[in-house]
């Protein structure tokens, strides 16, 4: 290596982490990346800059970035007018901006063509770690990450079914669904069951209540009447609160023991094991009841980059279920098809429309990608003819009316909103915006907020000068939140905890307490200001120790606790939500945060153990993910911006079973609702490409000491790119 090269990029680096606005990661890389190539100052430099806006990127959760000017330099451009806003300028910080200036100047190709020819950058097929591919520049583990996703979806064959177990398959789906009289609508659910017969990888997607669990439960007992009782089932979804709202889903289906009602599922089951020669009983034991969550299932390991489970350890399972797969992030995604074992079947449930994931990468969107804009039919003519065939319905008449792909059914009726109509019609609205304005100039969401209020519905129509500190309409919503009868309301919850003296003394009194707690939430789009849910949860908390005379204190009874961070001494987990009273069967009736576990039952913890948690009564749109509650309150921050999409406002709306009130200027709804999420990933192109490279079982790791540089870089085993 040159000596000429590393002080001018050290100090670029240097200058850079005079920024808290740049990525410590990207840095570190860049470090590491100088100590390793024999690069011109000039390359190293523009090496680093591509590199910090990958990491800006990735940390909005984009896989990879375009190589093309606008990105590029539209993340300098905000980096320089950052800097330019600030009164006084440090000298790293004066430096950086002069880097920022010149690259910002150059001429886009001249940059991206110099990055073309830099050493460290490979392509699809070597070891370098970084990769340039589809023109979209990514870091090795993330692009191999993607290529593998793709394949593995590519690469899907179909099963060889003879035609007596598709005949056999037929008959079933009939009991299951029913038969098809001539003309009746398509019934969706059968279409869907139908595709694990053949495909060994399935999504089904669908809004709330389009009977995801309904019917994957009824493809449980058809793979168990085509396959027998041995092959192993589990079910998993991304988080705890999706995981035991999956087992709480199933669990109610499995209860509903009227073998009057044809259609339940104990009914269909009963059929079934008459018909196919089963045990009843042992055919209703064989379908689980229990959820994990995938990063439990697949026992992924603190600070390590592989599961337990993985490409050369894989799971014993025959058949995974896999819910609320929005959720699921690239390397995740990744992580479950590396350790399914050969010929097991994946099958994923989730609404596509929805937010998602926090980490990089929109799986399920890509996954859905040709489903998404106009309906289009990606489907191939054996899997028409197949699904055909199966359910009864004729080739034409899927296509015309289904939205599918060769391993993707959408769901479009909901079977829940039949009393109250408004949130369906809301949630369906949102997924139709910007393409809602009506002729008449009236805007689709605006007429929906007014013709279901009262059905579902409720919009509390704000201006500017309502939501500020101390105004008549805070102050009243606060109350209301408090202690009125309205949907908004935690009354029901209070009102109970303060019947009982706040003092619970069994788990059957908490349980009844979570029941009411949960009948409520205020979901925010944002942390910050008036609506956000720092500033509602303080107003909240003040309100509550002022009518019950608690005090100041930070822990008092009734206060709803949400976790945010794993701790696994206490056993509690990130997004845990419990709450706070005295606990009954302790002699000094100490003060402790009742927190629902799946593995243990009702927690008790002493607030003092606590280490990070917020308040709960308000809480962001993201963090509600896979709950659900009976109300909910939106409330939208006042100030446009990017974060607020028609994913969140979707995400919220159907987070509530009976009832939405929105709290939100009109012109930042309406132009919430027409921003549609974007995220940079080459998935759905390489999905319609049908890219398919060979998976092999071999896997590279470097580690790299990063220890010696500077103390601002951690002292690390770092696996940074593969
Ligand atoms: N074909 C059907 N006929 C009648 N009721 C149905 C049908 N499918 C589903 N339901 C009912 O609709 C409700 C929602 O179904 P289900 O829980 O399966 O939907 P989901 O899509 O999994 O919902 P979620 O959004 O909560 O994940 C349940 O009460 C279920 O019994």
């Amino acid at each position: 290596m040159s000596e000429f090269v590393k002080p001018i990029t050290t100090s670029l680096i240097d200058a850079a982490y005079g920024c808290e606005f740049i990525s410590r990661t990207a840095l570190a890389e860049i470090y590491y990346l100088n100590t390793q190539y024999d690069f011109s100052a000039q390359s190293c430099n523009i090496l680093a800059f591509f590199l910090m806006v990958l990491h800006h990127k990735m940390d909005t959760g984009d896989v990879c970035v375009k190589l093309e000017e606008k990105p590029i330099k539209d993340s300098v451009l905000q980096w320089i007018s950052l800097l330019e806003e600030k009164p006084s300028l440090t000298d790293e910080q004066q430096i950086f901006l002069e880097f920022a200036k010149d690259f910002f100047a150059k001429k886009f190709s001249d940059l991206s063509d110099t990055l073309k020819t830099i050493a460290a950058i490979g392509s699809a097929d070597d070891d370098k770690p970084l990769v340039i591919s589809l023109n979209r520049l990514y870091l090795r583990r993330y692009f191999n990450y993607e290529r593998k996703v793709a394949a593995f979806i590519s690469g899907q064959s179909k099963k060889e079914i003879p035609e007596s177990m598709l005949l056999k398959a037929q008959d079933i789906l009939n009991l299951l669904f029913g038969k098809n009289n001539d003309g009746t609508d398509v019934n969706w659910q059968k279409v869907a069951a139908a595709l694990p017969v053949f495909s060994r990888f399935c999504v089904i997607s669908g809004g709330p209540g389009t009977g995801k669990t309904t019917t994957v439960l009824r493809i449980l007992l058809l793979l168990r009447a085509l396959y027998g009782l041995q092959p192993k089932i589990m079910l998993a979804a991304p988080t705890g609160k999706a995981a035991s709202r999956m087992a709480q889903s199933i669990g109610l289906q499995l209860q509903n023991t009227d073998l009057d009602d044809k259609s339940s599922f104990t009914s269909v089951a009963r059929e079934l094991a008459q018909k196919c020669g089963f045990d009843f009983s042992e055919l209703l034991a064989s379908i689980p009841r229990n959820a994990s969550t995938v990063h439990s299932l697949l026992k992924v390991i603190v600070h390590k980059v592989t599961p337990r489970y993985n490409e050369q350890y894989p799971l014993d399972c025959d058949i995974l279920v896999v819910d609320e797969v929005s959720m699921v992030d690239l390397s995740l995604f990744y992580k479950i098809i590396a350790a399914l074992k050969d010929g097991a079947t994946l099958i994923m449930l989730g609404d596509k429309d929805q937010l998602c994931s926090v980490e990089s990468g929109a799986v399920l969107g890509d996954i859905c990608a040709k489903l998404s804009d106009s309906d289009t039919n990606a489907v191939s003519e054996s899997t028409l003819r197949l699904l055909s065939k199966l359910s009864g319905y004729r080739a034409e008449k899927l296509l015309e009316e289904g939205a599918l792909s060769d391993y993707t059914v959408l769901l479009k009726h909901s079977w829940r909103f039949k009393d109250v109509q408004g949130i369906g019609a809301l949630a369906t609205a949102v997924n139709a915006a910007p393409l809602a304005v009506k002729e008449n100039g009236h805007h689709q969401i605006t007429d929906i907020l007014k013709e279901y209020q009262d059905n579902g519905l409720a919009y509390l129509r704000v201006d500017q000068k309502n939501l500020v500190k101390g105004s008549s309409f805070m102050r009243s919503l606060i109350k209301d939140v408090i202690s009125s009868k309205s949907r908004y309301s935690y009354k029901i919850y209070l009102d109970y905890l303060c019947s009982l003296d706040f003092c619970v003394d069994s788990d059957t009194t908490a349980n009844e307490i979570f029941r009411r707690m949960d009948e409520f939430r205020i979901l925010c789009s944002n942390h910050n200001l008036i609506l956000g849910d720092r500033n509602l949860n303080a107003l909240i908390e003040s309100e509550i120790k002022n009518r019950f005379m608690f005090g100041n204190k930070e822990f008092f009874p009734g206060k709803i606790v949400l976790i945010t961070k794993n701790d696994a001494g206490l056993n509690v987990y990130n997004g845990d939500v419990g709450f706070v009273a005295y606990d009954g069967a302790d002699e000094k009736k100490a003060l402790k945060v009742f927190i629902p576990s799946e593995k243990y039952g009702i927690l008790k913890v002493s607030p003092i153990f606590l280490k990070h948690y917020e308040s709960g009564f308000a809480m962001t749109v993201h963090k509600s993910q896979g709950s659900e509650y009976k109300n909910v309150l939106i409330a939208l921050s006042p100030k446009d911006s990017p974060i607020l999409t028609k994913e969140l406002v979707y995400t919220a709306v159907t987070r509530a079973k009976e009832w939405v009130t929105v709290v939100a200027l009109e012109d930042v709804l309406l132009q919430a609702c027409a921003r549609k999420v974007q995220r940079q990933s080459g998935l759905a192109e390489r999905i319609e490409r049908k890219e398919i490279f060979s998976l092999a079982k071999k896997r590279v790791c470097i580690s790299t000491e990063i220890s010696s540089y500077s103390k601002k870089i951690p002292a690390t085993d770092y696996s940074i790119f593969i």
